[in-house]
């Protein structure tokens, strides 16, 4: 089992008028890479200002590396490299300039780590250039060498892939799995877009208006997110009852009195709904659906949409 190395204990923050995080209970577990997802003031920039000491919470507590005591959360956070505002870097110095003016204000020892952070994030090369003419995928890369200048052994990021074109996010998924395999690091990163994460999360919590709603492994998402059968019928129940009898058949989920999933039988539709009328179930429609990350998201906190592939 993975050692816990932070992990947030009925977590409650009251701003005046706002709840914005309401008895949070997570586990972050070393190695993972956590995807925080939610909307737009859902609470993740707060869970993460908590973690750093940016922010205190009303009720409950947090633990860091198993201490939570205020002796143990500082030393905790000097093991955490984070990004939760965008740094404020200097437009008219270069990327070493600016980690280097960094190291100095927050006393981190010794020159080489600002080379070392650079050429995590390739931008060893940068030479004279100076900030302002950094590309955006450039500047995020900067964020993240400054997060990385005091080794951490855990990465808090705020939305880093936000605003990035499709190849600056590629660009920042390769490098953070680089960091995560290679380095050890392990990673809380939160993203109001729920795709932007996938290929990179090993873990997915979603919050919505300050609670976690859900907490689930990718290779749940992935099985939650899957491509199934979707029938419509006058007894979903009698349905379930005949799949298994006669087509032994478990790979179903009765979503309503009315409405079955099948996860089996994808491409011969006919042999479920031959079975049905055969055995005077009334049939109104079968169809191939697919859940979509995003569409998964939106039935979470609130939408409802699904793609349908076919309808018969
Ligand atoms: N300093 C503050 N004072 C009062 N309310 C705040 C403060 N900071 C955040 N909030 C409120 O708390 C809620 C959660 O905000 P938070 O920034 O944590 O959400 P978020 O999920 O990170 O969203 P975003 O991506 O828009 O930053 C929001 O309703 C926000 O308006």
């Amino acid at each position: 089992m993975a050692e816990v190395i932070a992990e947030a204990r009925k977590l409650s923050k009251q701003y005046k008028d706002t709840k914005a995080l309401d008895d949070i209970n997570f586990k972050l577990k070393r190695g993972n890479i956590y995807g925080l997802v939610g909307k737009n003031g859902a609470g993740k920039t707060t869970l993460l200002r908590i973690l750093t000491g940016q922010a205190f919470q009303t009720e409950g507590n947090i633990a860091l590396f198993g201490e939570s005591s205020y002796e143990g959360l500082s030393k905790g956070r000097k093991r955490i490299g984070a990004i939760i505002e965008e740094p404020g870097f200097y437009s008219d110095m270069t990327a070493e300039q600016n980690l280097e003016y960094y190291r100095i204000q927050r006393g981190i020892p010794g020159k080489r780590c600002v080379q070392e952070a650079l050429k995590e994030v390739s931008l060893l090369d940068t030479g004279n250039k100076k900030f302002s003419q950094f590309s955006l995928g450039m500047k995020q890369r900067l964020g993240l060498a400054l997060a990385l200048m005091n080794k951490p052994e855990i990465l808090l990021l705020d939305e880093p892939i936000n605003g990035l074109d499709p190849f600056g996010i590629v660009e920042i998924r390769n490098l953070l799995l680089k960091l995560n395999q290679e380095k050890k690091i392990t990673m809380l990163i939160s993203s109001h877009i729920l795709s932007e994460l996938s290929n990179l999360v090993t873990f997915y919590g979603f919050l919505d208006q300050g609670k976690l709603i859900k907490q689930l492994s990718e290779e749940e998402l992935s099985a939650e997110c899957s491509k199934y059968l979707e029938v419509k019928v006058d007894k979903a129940e009698r349905l379930a009852a005949l799949l298994e009898i006669k087509l032994g058949c478990h790979a179903y989920k009765v979503t309503s009195d009315y409405s079955i999933h099948i996860y089996e039988y994808l491409n011969q539709p006919e042999i479920v709904s031959q079975m049905a009328v055969q055995n005077g179930i009334g049939l109104s429609s079968i169809g191939l659906k697919e859940m979509s990350l995003e569409n998964y998201f939106m039935q979470l906190v609130g939408g409802n949409v699904d793609e349908t592939i076919y309808e018969k």
